[in-house]
């Protein structure tokens, strides 16, 4: 490498100001990587050597970030944990140096500055920030099953306090610039204009001393309201995690560490245990959702070109609608209009956007006249007007045929030729909603999921005669609403839906077999899930339930028929959540089962089966039919498959979805296990032909 492809450059102004700036050749993204240790250290022996300076800024060469943290590529490639650990001592050893300098130095950030990045800005002696909306600071390797390695389980909590670092690298949460000034991750947040001048007036004042917050001080002197903090914040993680992301633990145990022996033994330990975490399983899964979510970024779900958006349509003005048409305004920023039959619909879409904008108020992250401009891009009637200039029409009303053929009629009438009817159905065939239509190219289906502002997925669905530039259009229109998209095939249940309908039905067996609902839901928990399968028939509605089961018999088979419980609990006014009961009563604030509902059912409630036996039964009818969508061409690839579950049901993100799990069971033995289920509990739980075939040939759906 020459000296001017280098990552780390150094400048110097007359005023004895140096500057360290961080550019990587060729990459839009600065990250850590190994192959620049030795840049870094003939940089911080140039600084050492050099006489007169007075304070140095540390800065990004890139327009809109700062560093990214490490390359999640190099840990990828560790082969040995101690390589992992060596890495991080690495940094470790250089962040050292860099704080170690006799002058004040000063980081000033713009854009991402996350892990490894954020902990070279916390080795600087201050930090100065943009208000930028793009500017984030954070600890995110939790999310990689990982803890911050280059000296950020030390360095965080000794400037912010125990409660608050714990707080930020438990969860990896990235804080805009207004909540670190707050918090005292950055000492200054200012304009981005005026980030360099400013971050240049601080280098020339004296180097600070480190600041003591209570909480510092009361944790180093206090093994008592040491422990208490750390109980604390075990039991609340171990609630969340239920042991199953190791790094949570190891990030626990490293601050404590620290704070109880020093910095020196903390980092120590720090650098260990990350290299112990970087090999282990949860992370590969965890690291694998990143590169396949970085890499979906770029797809564009068709070779078409997308067409121009301008202005979108709602049909409907339900949680649905409502959802949809918060995400278009205030997120892909483009103006919507909503239609409904009633005045009532309307209005209840604009007071949904009304909520969750002003809880962005509340919470400062837009201002009230932001909030208001946002308001005003959304309208609504109850007629037509406007559609003539909408681009997309998203159609969130009511799962009946006759309706969805209805609207699109009506959008062929009054929106323009080209217009895109795009329907937010959970069941009914896409084929069958154009049949309606005079230019079934425009249709296609996009699949939300509720609440619509928080799930991240949306499953497109082409039916046969779609044009592709449809398909790439909404494509488009989901990322820009921040989702993540995946081409599902269309047939009945599509691919979220069609893979939970068989673990449903199963947990139902499971509860009709009679163990309690509490000990099913908390099995499945352990197992992974965000919540419960009787919890979750609740949230989602009975009467949903029972309206899409039949169309999955009718169309996919026998093995889709569930138990019958569907009609007593909706005789007996049992629709979940809201109706006020279902499985669980909903009438106080503490959500308690409803022990009645057992007798209903004929059920006497008796634990009988170990929960992770239970988990597995209901996971296995998950895990086989996911094969089974992958071999029918539902899903593209067993990755299109793994971040659909994960985030449209919440598939344990621990585990990498259900093809990186089965892969990680072995498919021979997920066959056995298939084999054995369906022996004690009956045919449905034969394994599909695709996985017999590959536990034949020894095939896994990932390369090694
Ligand atoms: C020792 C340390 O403690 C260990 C660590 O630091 S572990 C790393 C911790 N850092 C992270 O987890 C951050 C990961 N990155 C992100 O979350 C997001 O990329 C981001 C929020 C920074 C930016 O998102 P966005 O603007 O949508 O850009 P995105 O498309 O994701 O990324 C742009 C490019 O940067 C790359 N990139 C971003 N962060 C990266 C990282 N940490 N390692 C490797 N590549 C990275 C992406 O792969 C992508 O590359 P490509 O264009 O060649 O495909």
């Amino acid at each position: 490498m020459t000296q001017q492809e280098s990552a780390f450059s150094l400048s110097y102004g007359d005023n004895g100001v140096a500057w360290l700036k961080i550019d990587v050749p060729e990459e839009k993204m600065n990250t850590l990587q190994s192959a620049f240790v030795e840049q870094v250290s003939d940089v911080l022996a140039e600084l050492k050597a050099k006489q007169n300076i007075k304070g140095l800024v540390v800065h990004s060469g890139k327009p809109d970030n700062f560093i990214a943290g490490a390359d999640i590529r190099m840990l990828a490639a560790c082969t040995t944990a101690e390589e992992a650990q060596q890495l991080a001592a690495k940094g470790q050893e250089l962040f050292a140096e860099l704080e170690a300098l006799p002058f004040h130095v000063v980081a000033a950030i713009h854009g991402p500055c996350l892990g490894g990045g954020m902990e070279l800005a916390l080795a600087c002696h201050s930090r100065v920030c943009s208000d930028d909306d793009k500017t984030r600071l954070g600890l995110p390797e939790v999310q990689l099953g990982l803890l911050p390695g280059s000296g950020g389980t030390q360095r965080l909590p000794r400037l912010i306090g125990v409660a608050n670092a714990l707080d930020m690298i438990l969860t990896g949460k990235q804080l805009r610039a207004k909540k670190a000034k707050k918090l005292g991750v950055v000492d200054e947040a200012v304009p981005h204009s005026i980030l360099l001048d400013i971050a240049e007036k601080q280098a020339l004042k004296a180097k600070p001393k480190r600041k003591h917050s209570f909480q510092d001080w009361a944790m180093g002197g206090n093994a008592l309201g040491r422990s208490l903090v750390f109980d604390q914040a075990a039991k609340k993680t171990h609630e969340k995690t239920r042991g199953n992301y190791p790094a949570a633990d190891a990030i626990l145990e490293v601050i404590k560490f620290g704070l109880q022996f020093g910095m020196e033994k903390g980092l120590k330990q720090e650098a260990k245990r990350f290299g112990e975490l970087v090999m282990s399983p949860e992370s590969a899964a965890l690291r694998s959702i990143f590169f396949a979510t970085t890499a979906m970024k770029k797809e564009t779900g068709s070779d078409a070109k997308p067409g121009d958006i301008k202005r979108v349509g709602v049909l409907g003005g339900g949680l649905m609608g409502g959802g949809i048409s918060h995400v278009t305004a205030s997120k892909a920023k483009y103006p919507v209009r909503i239609k409904d039959i009633a005045n009532d619909g309307i209005l209840n879409a604009m007071a949904y956007n009304y909520k969750l904008l002003d809880k962005k108020r509340k919470r400062r992250i837009i201002s009230k006249a932001e909030l208001q401009k946002q308001m005003m891009s959304i309208t609504g009637g109850t007629d037509y007007t406007g559609f003539d200039c909408v681009d997309v029409v998203v159609e969130a009303v009511f799962e009946d045929l006759k309706l969805k053929h209805q609207m699109v009629k009506e959008i062929e009438d009054n929106a323009k030729a080209e217009t895109i009817f795009a329907t937010n159905t959970s069941s009914l065939p896409i084929h069958q909603i154009a049949e309606a239509a005079e230019r079934p190219e425009n249709v296609v289906g996009l699949h939300y999921f509720s609440p619509v502002e928080k799930m991240p997925l949306v499953e497109v669905i082409p039916h046969a005669g779609t044009s592709p530039e449809t398909v790439a259009t909404v494509v488009a229109l989901a990322k820009k609403q921040g989702k993540t998209p995946i081409v599902v095939g269309d047939k009945a249940g599509f691919y979220v839906n069609r893979i939970l309908a068989p673990y449903m039905n199963e947990a139902a067996s499971v509860l009709l077999s009679g163990e309690p609902i509490e000990h099913l839901d908390a099995a499945l928990l352990d197992f992974g899930f965000p919540v419960g399968p009787i919890t979750l028939l609740d949230e989602v509605g009975v009467d949903i339930g029972a309206k899409i089961m039949p169309i999955m018999v009718e169309e996919l088979g026998e093995r889709f028929r569930g138990p019958d419980v569907f009609d007593v609990l909706l005789n007996d006014d049992r629709k979940g959540r809201k109706s006020g009961k279902g499985f669980y009563l909903y009438n106080s604030k503490k959500k308690s089962v409803d022990k009645t509902v057992y007798k209903l059912l004929n059920i006497k409630p008796e634990k009988k089966a170990e929960g992770a036996a239970l988990a597995m039964r209901c996971s296995l009818m998950m895990l086989n039919e996911a094969a089974r969508c992958l071999d029918e061409g539902v899903i593209q690839s067993a990755r299109d498959g793994d971040i659909g579950a994960i985030f449209g049901i919440g598939f344990p993100p621990f585990l990498g979805g259900p093809f990186r799990y089965m892969d990680q069971l072995g498919i021979k033995r997920v066959v056995e296990l298939l084999n054995e289920h369906a022996d004690k509990y009956g045919e449905r739980f034969k394994p599909c032909d695709k996985l017999i075939a590959m536990a034949n040939e020894g095939q896994s759906f990932y390369q090694a």
